[in-house]
């Protein structure tokens, strides 16, 4: 297709079997479903977004153009699986809300028996500080982009380094590749080696110059700043109180790490005597709200449990880098027992030894096993459909976006990734006959006493979550555009 015949595409409908998970626990399968998304530049309010559901359709155009007679069918690209069978179905990009894009280099090299303080100090701050030359961070960060693209994640929550014009480049990169991101710079004035520090006065008018250039430079709205104080022994407390205040002002999300491990804790509370807890030093200097972001959050008390469910802020779990660490395993069920109600996940690149939700989320299934029998509590354990909501609209809750994204409803944006089962390089064995029929839970031909009947669609979902990785990722979209395929 050519670039002009393209470009007259005001609508698009994507066709096929829609997956996704809108409450925790449940999961929502809708077969042979159209879903139409307005690519109309002239309506900007509902550019990228869902605009109509139609399930079990059989003419998808027909039904495009029933729900707006003025479009005429140049005007409507169609969108269907490129291997359209019951093996492939579009499910919600994943969200990754807790990533260090500069740590990438460092991605599977953890030290075996480091754990957070000694690791931060023996290999993160040298890789960070290195960042600082920008042909390296362009490499990095192209890297690490396109990867997490490839894995899925159409939403990405990073930390850059202290360094201004390196988090200039990663926004031009996440720009680039049409990622919808939140990009940290790093601040940190205190208690960090000499070689990889600012002073309060550097890391505030760093963070000022980067909120400027995003507003008023790269001026794409899928791109934001992120206000990013590392953790609270790296600032100081004039430091979290400006910037909290500068969040406050802009309406700006905010990011740290909480509650990861007992020497940080022990750390914290020396450090500021004057609060009642760790999570009480980032309310008290002005950095808990409904847009503040916990990374780990791990081994809270039941009084910071409830600071963190008034203040409405979210957490994001991290099961591969509390494992890799030997941090913990943080609580998950039980927290949303207790009333937080926003939990979603995080790779945590390099404590983190994937940047691939979908390992996140077969982490943190594994973890809540192993606290279930630890702590002989089966109700501990999450269920495959609680582990891919925490991939997707968990995550979105978490970055104060579930109008917008995490799921398939009217009115959102089109985040997707297409899945394939048997694509071409896939490495999951599925049998001829334990392919679905069309129709979900009814039985096929292939049923007799001595084959098995064929695969539910939940079942297949399960194959996946399970035996899948980037091979099986064929398209992603952000705000209906492939951003996939960059270069095609
Ligand atoms: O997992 C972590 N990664 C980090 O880079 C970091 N910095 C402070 N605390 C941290 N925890
Ligand atoms: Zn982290």
């Amino acid at each position: 297709m050519t670039r002009s015949k393209e470009l007259q595409h005001i609508f698009v409908t994507f066709y096929g079997n829609f997956i996704d998970t809108p409450d925790f626990g449940s999961l929502r399968v809708r077969m042979n479903t159209a879903i139409g998304v307005c690519m109309d530049p002239s309506i900007p309010e509902n550019f990228g977004k869902i605009q109509f559901i139609s399930e079990n359709c059989e003419d998808p155009l027909m039904a495009t153009i029933q729900y707006d007679t003025s479009l005429t069918e140049d005007k409507i690209k169609l969108v269907v699986p490129s291997n359209n069978s019951i093996t492939s179905f579009y499910f919600p990009g994943f969200i990754d809300t807790h990533i260090h894009a500069s740590q990438y280099p460092n991605c599977g090299i953890l030290g075996n028996n480091s754990t957070l303080l000694d690791w931060l100090n023996k290999y993160t701050f040298p890789t960070e500080a290195a960042l600082s030359h920008l042909p390296y961070a362009n490499i990095v960060y192209d890297k690490i982009v396109s990867r997490t693209i490839a894995n899925g994640t159409t939403t990405a929550t990073y930390f850059t380094t202290i360094d201004l014009n390196a988090s200039k480049v990663m926004a031009q990169i996440c720009s680039k590749y049409g990622q919808r991101a939140l990009i940290g710079k790093v601040c940190m004035d205190s208690n960090s080696p000499e070689y990889y520090i600012e002073t309060c006065k550097e890391s505030v008018s760093s963070l000022i110059e980067l909120v400027d250039y995003l507003e008023n430079e790269l001026c794409n709205p899928l791109v934001q700043p992120i206000v990013t104080p590392r953790f609270a022994p790296s600032c100081s407390r004039e430091l979290m109180e400006t910037i909290g205040n500068l969040a406050k002002n802009k309406s700006l999300h905010i990011q740290t790490h909480l509650s990861e491990n007992f020497n940080e804790i022990n750390w914290v509370e020396n450090l500021f005597p004057e609060c009642e807890n760790y999570t009480d030093v980032y309310n008290e200097y002005g950095l808990l709200n409904e847009k503040t972001i916990l990374a780990h959050s791990i081994h809270l008390t039941p009084e910071e449990i409830q600071l963190i469910k008034l203040k409405q802020s979210g957490i994001s779990h991290c099961p591969i880098s509390n494992t890799s660490l030997t941090s913990g395993e943080c609580p998950v069920k039980e927290m949303f027992a207790d009333g937080i109600e926003k939990i979603g996940l995080g790779t945590d690149v390099s404590a983190g030894y994937s940047c691939s939700i979908l390992e996140s989320a077969k982490a943190a299934y594994a973890v809540s096993r192993h606290l279930a029998m630890k702590k002989e509590k089966p109700q501990l354990k999450l269920s495959v459909n609680e582990c891919l909501y925490l991939a997707t609209l968990g995550g979105a809750k978490v970055l104060d976006m579930d109008k917008h994204i995490g799921s398939f409803d009217v009115g959102k944006s089109f985040d997707c990734q297409e899945i394939d089962l048997i694509s071409p390089n896939s490495t999951i064995d599925i049998f001829e006959w334990q392919v679905p029929t069309n129709l979900p839970n009814t039985k096929s031909e292939h049923t007799s006493l001595n084959k098995p009947e064929p695969f539910r669609m939940c079942d297949i979902v399960s194959k996946w979550f399970f035996n899948a990785d980037d091979r099986n990722v064929v398209t992603v979209w952000v705000n209906g555009h492939n951003i996939q395929n960059l270069n095609t």
